[in-house]
């Protein structure tokens, strides 16, 4: 069946908009990201409305906690009957591990997860007062290398450090890039973005966009040309 490659982000604060939005969609023009405040807001029942409505459901959370804390929550969201899930890769190998197992563990034990590397909204110099003596790539390098050794489906990462990562990670090794801009698009936040096609090209598997299909005056048609864009 055609994998979508586009993973919508639904960062609406209100449950009617966000429904309205998928409800002229369908599941073979994108996958479905809910994060943080949609969760906070609507909980588990609004995600399983839309994997009810067919949407492989990417659950972003980040998880980043002691590994028994961590572990719990993956199992937890895996039985949500979610497609994939996340945690932060900076809460090392032991807490990824226990999330990979206790995954496996779990009614939902192909639900894919994923480790966030350097989040896309910073650049060298606010990775700097985190971390010093590295560039994003070098960091991202070294915690997409924790990830694998972790034994997860890939990382959270900037298609900037696509090309890269492709010269140590097959192509199985999952890399799912936010800070995704059409050209012309309002970056906002991010700070290490990329074109959907030049993503494509860089060796990305999922694209994810939120603000520049979601605030969009016709956001399926932005979808739609963001899918034709990937096809040439
Ligand atoms: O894990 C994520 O999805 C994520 C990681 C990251 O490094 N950067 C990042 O922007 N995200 C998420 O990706 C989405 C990007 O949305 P837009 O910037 O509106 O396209 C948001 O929902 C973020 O929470």
């Amino acid at each position: 069946m055609h994998d979508p490659r586009v993973i919508v982000a639904l960062d609406y604060d209100n449950k009617d908009t966000a429904l309205a939005f998928v409800d002229k969609l369908d599941p073979s023009l994108c996958k479905l990201k809910v994060g943080k405040e949609m969760f906070t807001l609507f909980g588990p029942e609004f995600v399983k409305a839309l994997i009810a409505k067919g949407y492989d459901v990417f659950l972003d959370l980040k998880f980043h906690d002691i590994p028994n804390t961590v572990a719990k929550a993956c199992k937890a969201a895996a039985e949500l009957g979610v497609w994939m899930v996340n945690v932060h890769a900076s809460g090392g190998v032991p807490m990824m591990q226990a999330a990979k197992e206790a995954i496996a563990t779990s009614t939902n034990p192909q639900t894919k997860l994923i480790a966030v590397t350097v989040l896309t909204s910073m650049d060298e110099a606010q990775l700097a007062d985190v971390v010093s003596g590295v560039t994003p790539e070098q960091q991202v390098l070294r915690l997409a290398a924790l990830t694998e050794k972790a034994g997860l489906d890939g990382i959270v990462c900037s298609a900037q450090e696509a090309s890269a990562l492709r010269e140590k990670h097959s192509d199985d090794f999952l890399l799912v890039t936010p800070g995704i801009r059409p050209v012309g698009a309002d970056a906002g936040d991010q700070k290490r973005v990329m074109t959907p096609p030049d993503a494509m090209k860089a060796g990305v598997s999922y694209l994810v966009m939120g603000r520049p299909i979601t605030k969009a005056e016709d956001p399926i048609a932005v979808l739609k040309a963001v899918n034709a864009s990937l096809e040439g």
